[in-house]
């Protein structure tokens, strides 16, 4: 198709319909026909190059309007004839025929599937993502476009979230079933205690109890879809512990709200969050993160955030979403060697649509949330403006950090810019996809989005490298300043006690299936099997669980040893602790006090040696009056003032040095509190420890008394069959003696007496050992 490039010196207009009639744009003209043609060759963002790359920009058209015949497609860019007396190009004359030529990094038409996109544009970010990269894909259009059908799609049609979800858990090495450490809302992370992970299961398992049956369904045939979809695996690594996080917030009105809030809380008026900013970065203060360790469970939390957006019916949209949502997978990758911890986060960002109010039909809220929608967007087209125009200056080709900016950049003019400003700066990977529907009624959006497109594409990005980020919580640093061989040793101990905790589960399971064994004899039995083959099966079925009681004896045994070894060293460690550093600080105090007053006990004397000498020399002075001249005695005054004045200035200086001293020994005490305070931290995290050893204690007694239970329901069974089998020969032979047979029934009756008995004891001593 042959494409016409029509010269144009219209500004880059503002995205929003807000920007309508404006006339105070000030700025030099450019040709943005220029700008947008100048990338016509498709850019291979695949690869990783020091070339100067702009943010990826996408065009997607709406595949189900068949009304098409204002835009053509050759290949990367899009040629949009524009009609007579449109109102986004007034000055079109009556007969002329008007071109605009948009290029993209890609453009998807219409006939391109849902797969298509998800293989171009996410697939080797997801890559990245695994490498420890972040990434934000911002959807942008006019309302009812097709942004949430591109992000979220439909259960046919799956778009990015669930393709990514599913890609992603395909491709990372096995998860760990409890993670290492806890991801908080500022992207640091801390040490996830048992206590810490139960409550947010509980947190989690309430949200997803919150999902509908057929959503579990409908993603259960997603999955069938997408599983014949080829995945990168990574390679497992046994020293890299990974866990993935979720969250999802949405920016409705300019207020941000945490999309996974539980019910019980969203009956009352939503909690507002607010922005916080750690080590340059914005971020949303408390908004929940959740721990998924499946496709299933990422995708049930998204759809629980998803009924608790915000949708209303407009006129273009039956069902528009109003807001800005941001859904966000993080990679958390923490390595067992060095503590490092690598945090890559994945944001989907589906803006809401840029509308015109007379076209939705507005008013009352709806008008507001509309105000507010174009605002933000308005807002997000000048930062990208002006950190373009920053950039021309500086002929960078790399991000500039925001406090070199020449020009204002106003970010903190909507919560959308103040939250995604590292990433407009180009310190992240941006990609943007813009959705337009191709029917004639929405002409005008679709050339405000297209031009608000062009300006995207200018901006320059560059991945920066992954950083590791050390554990940050008090504790880690008490370990590491401390250096104590003997703190590592409780974290050991702890690890070693989950390995214990997971032995215990295997045999708990291991009982399990003998007790399925047990009912499937017992099944057998009241069919008739020959008295011998039961008899041998449950003698089999005794020297097992057998095995397994000693097994799990043992295992109680070394864990009560473990604890009782982790309670003493911690206190141990905690009395040292405060003990050495009270030492030290009284140590530096008094040594402090010592040389001050050594010194100042020196000069003292000095200065007493020159007041005696100067007052010896003062009484021999009538003396010597008379022989000596009226100008020596002159000369002699003077020499005494000044060393008056020098002996002043000592003193100042002493005072001076004293008043030093004070302060500085008032940081050491100020330090001194400190350590306290840390320590005070770690006695916390220790009576955490101490909380979660005692469930455990509970957990072990529980599975104790649950094998004894079993081990008297087999003696039962051995009881029943014992009596079944004697019945049985009875019958077969008539010479067995009555006697004999009650004999041996006594037998049988006190064997399981003593053996409940011995257990009764068992019971009892396990009970005295606690
Ligand atoms: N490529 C497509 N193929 C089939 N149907 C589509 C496509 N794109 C969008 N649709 C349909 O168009 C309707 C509107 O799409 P969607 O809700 O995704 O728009 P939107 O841009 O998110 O709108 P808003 O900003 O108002 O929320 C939906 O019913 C969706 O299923």
């Amino acid at each position: 198709m042959e494409q016409e490039l029509v010269k144009s010196y219209l500004q880059a207009r503002d995205p929003s319909i807000m920007a309508y009639n404006r006339t105070d744009i000030k700025e030099v003209k450019v040709n943005l026909g220029a700008l947008m043609a100048s990338n016509d060759t498709e850019v291979e963002d695949q690869n990783e190059s020091d070339e100067v790359k702009c943010i990826n920009v996408y065009l997607r058209v709406r595949g189900d309007i068949k009304e098409n015949d204002l835009y053509e497609i050759d290949k990367n860019s899009l040629v949009c004839n524009i009609p007579e007396g449109s109102f986004a190009f007034r000055n079109v004359k009556s007969g002329d025929s008007m071109k605009r030529n948009y290029s993209f990094t890609k453009i998807f038409g219409p006939e391109c599937d849902q797969q298509t996109i998800f293989n171009y544009i996410i697939k080797s970010k997801l890559l990245s993502f695994i490498n420890g990269r972040s990434s934000t894909i911002f959807t942008y259009g006019a309302s009812g476009s097709g942004k949430t059908f591109t992000i979220v799609g439909t259960p046919e049609e799956p778009g990015l979230i669930p393709r990514a979800l599913e890609y992603l858990f395909r491709s990372v090495p096995k998860l760990s079933h409890k993670p290492y450490v806890q991801l908080l809302p500022n992207g640091s992370t801390q040490y996830f205690s048992t206590n810490l992970m139960e409550m947010h299961e509980q947190y989690k398992n309430s949200i997803m109890n919150a999902t509908i049956v057929d959503e579990i369904r409908t993603y259960k045939q997603m999955q069938e879809r997408l599983s014949s979809e080829p995945v990168a695996k990574i390679e497992d690594d046994s020293y890299v512990s990974v866990s993935v996080w979720v969250s999802f917030a949405e920016i409705y009105n300019e207020i941000i709200y945490d999309l996974l809030s539980l019910p019980a809380v969203r009956n009352q008026p939503r909690q507002r969050l607010a922005l916080g900013k750690s080590q340059g970065n914005t971020f949303i203060k408390k908004l929940t993160y959740l721990n998924v360790r499946n496709g299933l469970e990422a995708y049930q939390i998204l759809q629980y955030g998803l009924h608790n957006l915000n949708y209303a019916a407009t006129a273009i949209n039956s069902h528009s979403s109003r807001s800005h949502c941001i859904f966000t997978v993080t990679l958390v990758q923490t390595s067992k060697r060095s503590d490092d911890v690598y945090v890559s986060n994945f944001n989907f960002c589906d803006l809401a649509g840029s509308e015109r109010s007379k076209k939705t039909m507005n008013f009352g809220d709806r008008l507001k949330e509309s105000n507010n929608i174009n605002t933000s967007l308005l807002v997000l087209g000048r930062c990208m403006e002006n950190i373009r125009k920053c950039q021309q200056i500086k002929e960078s080709t790399v991000p500039i950090p925001f406090r070199e900016c020449t020009l204002p950049i106003p970010f903190r003019e909507s919560k959308l810019t103040q939250i995604f400003q590292n990433a407009l700066l180009g310190h992240e990977n941006v990609e943007m996809i813009v959705n337009i529907n191709p029917s004639r009624n929405m002409l005008d959006e679709t050339v405000h989005v297209l031009n608000f497109s062009a300006i995207a594409k200018t901006v320059i990005v560059k991945e920066e490298l992954p950083k590791p980020i050390k554990k940050v919580t008090r504790f880690s640093i008490l370990t590491k300043s401390e250096n104590s061989p003997r703190l590592k040793d409780v974290v050991t101990n702890k690890l070693e006690m989950e390995k214990l905790t997971n032995e215990c589960n295997r045999a708990k399971e291991e009982i399990r299936r003998l007790q399925t064994l047990v009912n499937r004899l017992n099944e057998e039995l009241s069919e008739g099997r020959t008295s011998d083959e039961k008899s041998e099966e449950i003698k089999h079925l005794h020297r097992a669980i057998d095995t397994i009681i000693d097994e799990r004896d043992n295992i109680i045994k070394m864990y009560e040893k473990k604890m009782v070894e982790n309670e003493n060293r911690i206190s141990a460690i905690y009395e040292e602790s405060i003990a050495r550093y009270i030492e030290m600080h009284r140590k530096n105090k008094q040594e402090a006090i010592q040389r001050i007053r050594a010194e100042y006990e020196e000069r003292i004397a000095e200065m007493e040696i020159i007041t005696i000498s100067s007052s010896d020399e003062e009484d021999e002075l009538p003396k010597k009056r008379n022989g000596k001249s009226q100008k020596e005695l002159e000369d002699r005054i003077l020499h005494y003032q000044n060393l008056v004045g020098e002996m002043s200035d000592k003193l100042r200086g002493l005072t001076k040095e004293l008043k030093d001293k004070e302060d500085l020994l008032k940081d050491k005490e100020d330090l001194l509190k400190d350590k306290e305070d840390l320590l005070e931290d770690a006695k916390e995290h220790f009576t955490l420890m101490e909380l979660e050893i005692e469930s455990y204690r509970k957990k072990y007694n529980e599975e104790k008394s649950e094998a004894v239970l079993l081990r008297e329901q087999i003696e039962l069974l051995t009881l029943e069959l014992h009596k079944r089998s004697i019945g049985v020969a009875s019958e077969e032979s008539s010479d067995i003696d009555d006697n004999e047979f009650q004999n041996h029934e006594q037998e049988t009756n006190s064997n399981y007496e003593s053996s409940k008995a011995f257990e009764a004891n068992k019971i009892v001593s396990v009970a005295d050992l606690h």
